[in-house]
């Protein structure tokens, strides 16, 4: 077996959060035994703990790898967000300390759509009401309130992978769709773009949200905008739980001015299955909730579990960074008759003469050169061919450049 800078079975990788054990046979399958696999998120200090001797990191929603829990991380590499959102990892520290954050970023894209569909026709038919009030041995058969979603206008805001997938599936049962987005948007179908946020709230029957968590989403849906919606609209939150204020959200649910809503993600979620979930919108009958489940179907999780953990077996073998979301992307050849040298650095001018000069110096050819950049890092590869010996020395020597971030060798 090829060896990597120490052998694969050294190299130490640590699963949170139940991720699919399509990861564990894909690390497994790679050469990679020292798996670590739990089925939660851990604990903070649990987390520092373990994380100090990872090499490799997934995670899935809950788990908060903040600037202090990475400055913990002394040996990890590379993070795998087993899932679309990668606003639980402080991206930028992670970059500053030379750790690539890879996600799966259309694998449960289609999971979440249909969800949002099915909840689409169960609120407009008032299903969870009648639901309810069946499981309590009641029985109100009536037509009241319930309508078909064919010809109602459903509100995406944020027009991206699920916005979109929702909008084709929408038309296919003959709704009419807007949206809203920040950055202008390839329309698919008849979909039409809102003149706004406020406009499309004023015009859609189901309103459904697909924005990433950012500061500008945070609470991007309070009580003005849940008073502009038109009255007996519904809302969908499978996005993030700060998108919207729960609480007044609970408040427009009570008023009747809102006639249903389905939510998927919380502000405060439960770290696993075995805590308690608390929210103001618990109890209410015309309120579909669920445990953040959007992506959680089993072909959406097998799908991600292959996607990021065969990413992070090809950075830790290869040093390819295709589709990192912090960092500057190389996709690299494979390196059968060198040995391939990785620096990680910040970027000042002046560093790749730097690096370049070490190798006429020590008088080392390069058989092939890589770099990737971006307006704080530089990613250089370099392949020679050398023994091991003075493979492991030129790493030395790379990582002892001031502004270096990491060096790591592949032999
Ligand atoms: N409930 C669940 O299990 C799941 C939830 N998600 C959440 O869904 C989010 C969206 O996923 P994708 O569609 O794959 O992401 P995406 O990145 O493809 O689309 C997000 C869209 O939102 C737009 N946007 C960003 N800020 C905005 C703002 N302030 N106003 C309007 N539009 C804005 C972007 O321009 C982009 O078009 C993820 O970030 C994640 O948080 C994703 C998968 C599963
Ligand atoms: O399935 C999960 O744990 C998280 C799903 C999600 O929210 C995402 O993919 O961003």
């Amino acid at each position: 077996m090829k060896k990597t800078s120490f052998p694969r079975q050294d190299i130490r990788v640590l699963l949170l959060e139940g991720v699919s054990r399509s990861a564990v046979e894909t690390f497994t399958a790679a050469g990679y035994s020292q798996i670590d696999f739990h089925e939660k998120s851990l604990p903070e200090d649990e987390l520092k703990r373990r994380i100090a001797d990872a090499h490799v990191i997934g995670i899935r929603s809950r788990t908060q790898l903040t600037a202090d829990v990475l400055d913990h991380a002394k040996r990890l590499i590379a993070v795998g967000c087993f899932c679309i959102g990668t606003n639980q990892v402080d991206l930028a520290a992670a970059k500053a300390l030379g750790i690539p954050v890879f996600n799966a970023p259309y694998s449960n894209t289609r999971s979440v759509a249909e969800l949002v569909i099915a909840e689409a026709i169960l609120l407009m038919r008032r299903i969870p009401q009648k639901n309810a009030e069946c499981h309590r041995g009641g029985w109100s058969k009536s037509a009241a309130g319930s309508f078909e979603v064919r010809g109602k206008v459903l509100g995406i805001v944020g027009y991206g992978h699920i916005g979109t997938q929702t909008g084709v599936l929408a038309e296919s049962l003959g709704m009419q769709v807007i949206y809203h987005d920040i950055e202008t948007k390839l329309t698919l179908g008849n979909a039409r773009a809102a003149a706004g946020l406020d406009d499309l709230l004023a015009r859609a029957d189901i309103v459904t949200l697909h924005v990433p968590e950012t500061a500008q989403t945070q609470n991007m849906i309070g009580a003005q905008q849940l008073a502009a919606m038109k009255r007996g609209a519904v809302l969908i939150n499978a996005s993030r739980g700060t998108v919207v204020d729960i609480d007044a959200l609970a408040a427009a649910l009570h008023s009747g001015h809102l006639a249903g809503a389905a939510v998927d993600v919380f502000p405060v979620e439960p770290k696993g299955n075995d805590d308690a979930f608390v929210s103001p919108l618990i109890g209410m009958d015309n309120v579909i909730l669920t445990p953040h489940v959007g992506g959680s179907t089993l072909e959406a999780q097998d799908n991600i579990g292959i996607e990021v953990a065969a990413k992070l077996v090809r950075y830790s073998d290869n040093g390819s960074t295709l589709s990192a979301v912090n960092f500057p992307e190389a996709s690299l050849p494979g390196h059968p008759n060198s040995r391939r040298l990785l620096h990680i650095h910040r970027n000042v001018p002046g560093m790749l003469s730097r690096i370049n000069e070490l190798f006429s110096r020590e008088n080392v050819n390069i058989d092939g050169q890589f770099l990737q950049t971006d307006a704080t890092i530089g990613y250089v590869v370099i392949d020679v061919s050398t023994s091991e010996a003075q493979a492991l020395q030129l790493k030395e020597q790379l990582a002892a450049i001031p502004g270096t971030l990491r060096a790591r060798v592949l032999y």
